[in-house]
This record gives C-alpha cells, sequence and structure tokens, in this order.
C-alpha cells in the first residue's frame, strides 16, 4: 500500500521529521499544531500545508506526534472530524494512549499505535530531518480491535521512513523502552546534574565521554515528565537496579581504598565485574539496520579558536563543490582548537579530505560510517 495524503498532528522534532520523509516519498501532507508558531516554521521547512478545517476527503493516514497524555483526546477529535481513514500516534509510551483512547470511546478499528525509537535531544520542528527514522526501529503495538487495512498502512508509513518494524503488546513494549530509553534517559540527567557541582576546571577538562553520557540530559523536561509518568513503576525498576551496582561499587571503592594491595585487588573484583557486565550489555545492542543519518563519512577538521575561522572552512568545502549533510564542532573550553566533524556523502570525503589539506587546513586522517 502508498500513502499518498497524510495528515501531522503536532509539528514537533518528530511529527516534522515524519512529515519531511513522507512528502521525499511524493505523499501530500497536511499539517497542523496547536502552537502557530510550530506550525509556520513546519510549512517554511517544506513540511507540507496547513490542515484546513475541512478536507475535501479523508486523508490516508493520521500521524499523531503530541506528547503521551495529549494522543487519545487528539484521536477522539480528528475520528470525530474524519480526517483519516487510518490513525497512528508516535508516542514514547504505548499501554496509557490505549487505554486512554478506550476510555474515550475511540475507534480502535482504525488506529494503530507506533512508537518510533529514533529521536534527539532537541525538540521543535527546526530540531527535524527526513533521515531521522533511517534504519531505526519503529515499534508498532496494534490492539486485537485493529484492523489488518490499519496495520497495512501504518506499516507503509513506517516503511516509507526508512524504519525497521517490530510488532509488540504495548506493555512488553513500554518494558522494553524502560530498559533501553527512559532509564538510560534518567541515568543521563543524574550524571549531568552532577555537573552543576563541578568546578570551571573539571568542566574545561570535559571530553567525549562525558558528552556521550550526558547528550540525552538536554532534552526537554516536559516531555520527559509526561513520558516518565506514563511508565513510572518499569523504570522505576531498571533505575532501582541500576542504583543498587553504582551504591555497590561505591561501597567497594571505598573498601579497596587503605586496604592492603592484595584485598583490594580482591575488592575491586567486583567493580571489574561491573565493567565487564557494562561489556557484554554494549555488545548485546544491535547494530543499526540499512543506512541511517551516520553513514555518511565524517572528515574530522582541526578549526583555530578565532573569529572567522568556521566560515572560512565552510566556505573551503563549498569551493571543493562538497555539501556538508551534517556539521559537529567538539570544542572544549579554553583549548585553542576545536574540530568540527563534517559529515559528507562517502565518495565526496576522500577528495574533500585531500582538497582541504591543499588549503592548508588540519584534517587528520579518519573516516568513518
Ligand atoms: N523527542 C524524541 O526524541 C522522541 C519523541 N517521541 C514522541 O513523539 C511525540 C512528540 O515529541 P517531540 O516531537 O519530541 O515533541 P516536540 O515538543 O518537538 O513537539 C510536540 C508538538 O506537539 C504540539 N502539541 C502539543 N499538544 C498538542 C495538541 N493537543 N494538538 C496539537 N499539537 C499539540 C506542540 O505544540 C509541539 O509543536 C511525543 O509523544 C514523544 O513521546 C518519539 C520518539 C522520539
Ligand atoms: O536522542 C536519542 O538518541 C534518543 O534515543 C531519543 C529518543 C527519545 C524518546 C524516544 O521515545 C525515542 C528516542
Amino acid at each position: 500500500m502508498k500513502i499518498q495524503r497524510v495528515v501531522v498532528v503536532g509539528t514537533g522534532l518528530i511529527g516534522t521529521s515524519v512529515a519531511l520523509a513522507v512528502r521525499e516519498k511524493g505523499a501530500e501532507v497536511f499539517l497542523s499544531d496547536r502552537d502557530p508558531a510550530s506550525l509556520a516554521m513546519a510549512v517554511e521547512l517544506g513540511a507540507g500545508t496547513p490542515l484546513p478545517r475541512r478536507l475535501d476527503r479523508p486523508a490516508d493516514l493520521a500521524v499523531i506526534a503530541v506528547p503521551p497524555a495529549a494522543v487519545a483526546a487528539a484521536l477522539k477529535d480528528l475520528q470525530k472530524r474524519g480526517v483519516a481513514r487510518f490513525y497512528t500516534d508516535v508516542a514514547s509510551v504505548k499501554a496509557r494512549p490505549v487505554l486512554d483512547a478506550l476510555k474515550l470511546g475511540c475507534d480502535l478499528a482504525t488506529y494503530v499505535p507506533g512508537h518510533p525509537l529514533a529521536g534527539r535531544e532537541r525538540s521543535g520542528p527546526a530540531a527535524a530531518r527526513g533521515d531521522l527514522f533511517l534504519g531505526r526501529p519503529w515499534a508498532l503495538c496494534p490492539t486485537e480491535a485493529a484492523s489488518g487495512a490499519a496495520i497495512e498502512a501504518v506499516t507503509a508509513l513506517a516503511e516509507a521512513c526508512g524504519a525497521e518494524i517490530l510488532t509488540v503488546d504495548p506493555v512488553e513494549h513500554d518494558r522494553a523502552v524502560a530498559l533501553v530509553s527512559h532509564g538510560p534517559h534518567v541515568v543521563s540527567a543524574a550524571m549531568a546534574a552532577r555537573l552543576g557541582d563541578g568546578t570551571e576546571t573539571a568542566l574545561g577538562l570535559a571530553g567525549q565521554g562525558v558528552r556521550d553520557v550526558t547528550r540525552i540530559a538536554a532534552s526537554d523536561p516536559d516531555l520527559w515528565i509526561g513520558i516518565l509518568t506514563a511508565n513510572a513503576e518499569p523504570v522505576a525498576a531498571v533505575l532501582d537496579a541500576v542504583a543498587g551496582d553504582l551504591a555497590l561499587a561505591a561501597a567497594m571503592l571505598r573498601a579497596a581504598h587503605g586496604a592492603d594491595a592484595d584485598v583490594a585487588e580482591v575488592i575491586m573484583q567486583k567493580v571489574g565485574d561491573l565493567l565487564s557486565r557494562g561489556n557484554q550489555g554494549v555488545a548485546r545492542i544491535p547494530g543499526k539496520h540499512g543506512g541511517g543519518p551516520s553513514h555518511y563519512a565524517i572528515v574530522s577538521v582541526l578549526v583555530p579558536d578565532s573569529p572567522g575561522e568556521l566560515s572560512r572552512l565552510f566556505h573551503a568545502v563549498g569551493e571543493a563543490g562538497v555539501n556538508i549533510e551534517d556539521l559537529s564542532i567538539e570544542h572544549s573550553p579554553g583549548l585553542p582548537l576545536g574540530v568540527a566533524e563534517l559529515s559528507v556523502k562517502p565518495e565526496a570525503a576522500e577528495a574533500l579530505a585531500a582538497e582541504l589539506r591543499d588549503r592548508g587546513w588540519s584534517v587528520p586522517v579518519r573516516s568513518e560510517s
């Protein structure tokens, strides 16, 4: 099935990313948001046109991309207005929206709850990207009431976004994401919160490790309060287990400190066990399927920390005829250099690196996918 007309309600990060992805596949997209500024920006970005109060005929599918607690009411309203033949949502929790929809008397035959396991730590349409879902898991949680045609339509949406579909029961979904998404979010926030007490010197020494561990802690607290509230018990169970490991590690470190070397070595085995279990856990995370946003090659360039240097670099890349697909800048405060990581099409990377070196830029030999 090809979905040709899509309505997206909630033009934030996820809604606008879905809209951009299906637009790229040729679908006609109608957008709606309770915040006129979000809607205007999504339209400006080319994600679609504003949803009129009445469509001449229903869309194939409506995608509800609003906070979890607002999903069921939006579904009820859209179904009442007959906006689409089928409906889905993208909320990070699944059991609660289904229960709410049931309570509000929504039609569950045309509704297939969904959740793309892809996102960013930034909110709003400006952070959206059409390739956000490439190769990422997309959970579908159809209830028994869902019609085959509804499942087909929502499957077609996830496929059009380039995602890998996984069908899972809503309650099992929520337990699973407590482990792989919601628990990690709180752990990241807890570590990032410690940085509030850090001295300037400590923060000046921040390297990639602390950035990796705390990246998602920059996310919108209001959105996450809604997610955690709707998945409280499973998340609490993950946090208890993590807290147990951390408390044991702290106790062992104290016990080892000041103990005789041979005793300390035995005590530190316990901490070593945790680190080894950590290695095993990381190894269990499946690689991304298909080509995701990170299938670009990265060309790293050392950039002096002085005015105009980045603009000089971008000019040089432009002169080389290469498009920058994505960009990140690693810079530790106080250091005279930063590293600009330019994501470019893999076939352009080698020539770009050579061209930049010719122009006097320092480009360490490294290219990753
Ligand atoms: N942020 C992330 O990385 C991910 C978020 N999700 C889920 O996607 C949904 C949207 O999250 P984001 O796009 O990150 O949030 P966002 O804050 O970027 O966008 C949400 C948008 O919904 C609008 N909105 C809120 N209530 C509304 C209503 N009743 N009617 C119409 N518009 C309404 C807001 O004005 C805002 O523009 C949430 O349910 C979230 O759990 C799913 C995967 C990843
Ligand atoms: O930023 C990231 O890497 C994420 O993993 C974001 C994310 C947030 C919420 C979700 O429901 C799914 C994914």
